[in-house]
């Protein structure tokens, strides 16, 4: 069954269904219908974050998910703490995305901890979101079953690349066995075929599909800045 939800996803598209809080859209319904929407363009799965999120697109839509909690302002936010990845399990998605950073939880667990005891009580899959390549070798040696650029560009020793870190997701290809999703920056399908051709086993996409007000922003400085002619 985890195989099943892990090969169904080689070669595939996953589409994140975001909002932030205080944004207009930050509401579980409207997370749901865009990924409804995404799941008719050709997604193979859904990220998505918060309980209430992940409950109803675990009801309504019939794609594997991919679970997150943002919580907190310190350094580590994504699913921060062992008590936030089982209530994140609890919701019935099928992975579970927590930080895999180097950087100090706010638990006092360590990444190899938090991953044993997910695996020990619960039979989710554990995405690992990692920033570099030793972050991604050691959440795979520690038995995280997916491990993702998410946090690449995103940490304080990290730098933000344009686009996708194409670099880390082939040293990640290169260095672990389990497969390694390009997560971040992907604006482009242009970009998206590059991070599968550098060795990603499944790409993920948020704000370039899922977030109108980066998007109309691109749009509109793009507007701003042309010459009249
Ligand atoms: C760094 C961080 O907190 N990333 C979050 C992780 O879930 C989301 O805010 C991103 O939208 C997601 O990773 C997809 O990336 P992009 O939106 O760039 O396609």
């Amino acid at each position: 069954m985890k195989h099943n939800v892990i090969e169904s996803l080689r070669g595939r598209l996953i589409v994140s269904c975001q909002a932030y809080p205080g944004e207009p859209m930050r509401d579980p319904r409207t997370m749901t219908q865009m990924a409804l929407s995404a799941a008719r363009g050709g997604a193979a799965a859904i990220r998505a974050q918060g309980l209430d999120d992940l409950r109803l697109i675990h009801r309504q839509v019939e794609l594997p998910a991919i679970g997150l909690w943002k919580d907190g302002d310190a350094l580590v936010y994504i699913t921060p703490t062992l008590e936030h990845a089982l209530a994140v399990a609890e919701t019935g998605v099928e992975i579970v995305a927590i930080d895999g950073t180097a950087q100090n939880r706010p638990d006092g667990r360590t990444v190899a901890e938090t991953i044993a005891e997910l695996h020990r009580r619960t039979d989710v899959l554990v995405m690992a979101d990692c920033s570099t390549l030793e972050e991604g070798r050691s959440a795979a040696d520690a038995g995280a079953d997916l491990v993702g650029t998410t946090l690449a560009g995103y940490t304080p020793y990290t730098n933000k690349t344009a686009g996708p870190d194409l670099r880390l997701v082939e040293q990640l290809a290169a260095a672990v066995d389990v497969p390694v999703i390009c997560e971040g920056r992907v604006h482009t399908p242009d970009q998206a075929r590059g991070a599968i051709e550098a060795g990603a086993f499944s790409v993920v996409v948020g704000t370039a599909i899922t977030h109108p007000t980066t998007i109309t922003g691109w749009f509109a400085d793009a507007v701003g800045s042309a010459q009249h002619g």
